[in-house]
């Protein structure tokens, strides 16, 4: 190696050995601190995508914190709804789920479920796949939206923490698939936005980060120039009222406006495209996406103290 190669392999390395730094004051603030990931859309249909988020997820088990994945698969579930001959038919954002619906989603969403059991296992971590009729997790009533009957579509109505919290005191990374169950024991088909939701809010996590298919929150969702790195609850419904935020992303913000509201500390939307986003955001000064924030929070900023 050359006195030149030399220098610009350390220079390399030191690089490295900053970044590891600047995570530092991250990792130690969100040690023990339970954060949960929701991993869905186009995010998920990557082989290498795929890999990368599952690595940032072990890495944040790892380095001491305590992560819950709640994943969706909705583009999956409606491949295989129409290799069954049906239509797929989205009403207010939510699919419109008569009985096999219900079964092909519950086929695929536990298939998905356990894929990523496996994919977190062989990095070398524990993980456990659990829906939310597993030890009655997630407790729904029938969602009507706007008073439209859309069929076994569930509104969560209670989350009982106890297998969570059981999981992660026994080290597991839980991985929970968005199906519920109501109180005559009827399963239903759960946004998996609404689940992220519901599970961060009732188990307190410190943090909330949505994966999805866009950079964040735009003023144009066309432009990613427009990006909106910091939303307060006041904008946020200011935005929703004009119709800049609409489709998918509408109970995303909405989900993310309830989980502030619930207490989560720190909620964020983050482009499920970009490799390691969620190391991105969770352990750099700037952060990524679009943080949503109270309304009394203020200044907000990624930084915290060195
Ligand atoms: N203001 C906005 N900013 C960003 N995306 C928006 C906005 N309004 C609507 N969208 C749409 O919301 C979509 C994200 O929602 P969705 O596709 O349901 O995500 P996922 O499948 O990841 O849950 C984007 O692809 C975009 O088309
Ligand atoms: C009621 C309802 O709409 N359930 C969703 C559950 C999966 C999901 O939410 O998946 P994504 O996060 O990948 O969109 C569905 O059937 O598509």
């Amino acid at each position: 190696m050359s006195e030149e190669e030399k220098e610009k392999y350390m220079d390399q390395i030191t690089v490295k050995a900053e970044t590891l730094i600047e995570a530092l004051p991250y990792i130690r603030d969100f040690n023990n601190k339970i954060v949960v990931v929701k991993y869905g859309g186009s995010a998920m249909l990557d082989k290498k995508l795929e890999e990368s988020v599952i690595k940032d997820v072990a890495l944040l088990k790892l380095v001491g914190m305590r992560p819950i994945i709640v994943h969706g698969g909705g583009k999956e579930i409606s491949k295989w709804i129409g290799k069954v001959g049906k239509e797929t038919e989205f009403i207010e954002g939510f699919r419109k789920t008569d009985r096999e619906t219900m079964e092909v989603a519950e086929m695929v969403l536990n298939r998905l479920n356990k894929y990523l059991v496996q994919m977190v296992e062989k990095i070398g971590v524990k993980a456990i796949g659990i829906c939310g009729k597993d030890g009655g997790m997630l407790r729904v009533d029938k969602k009507m939206p706007n008073g439209k009957d859309i069929g076994f579509v569930g509104d969560i109505k209670h989350v009982n923490t106890e297998i969570l919290e059981t999981l992660l005191d026994n080290d597991y990374i839980p991985i929970i698939a968005p199906i519920g169950m109501d109180d005559a024991g009827e399963t239903y088909n759960i946004n998996a936005d609404d689940a992220a939701c519901a599970i961060a809010g009732a188990i307190k996590a410190e943090k909330l980060a949505f994966l999805t298919d866009v950079d964040g929150v735009c003023m144009n969702p066309d432009d990613s120039s427009s990006l909106i790195s910091v939303l307060d609850l006041n904008e946020a419904n200011k935005l929703i009222e004009a119709g800049v935020i609409s489709g998918g992303m509408l109970p995303k913000v909405t989900n993310c406006i309830n989980a502030v509201n619930a207490g989560v500390g720190r909620v964020h939307i983050l482009d499920g495209r970009r490799e390691h986003c969620l190391l991105l955001e969770f352990f750099t000064k700037k952060g990524i996406g679009t943080a949503i924030i109270g309304d009394d929070s203020g200044y907000y900023s990624n930084e915290i103290e060195q």
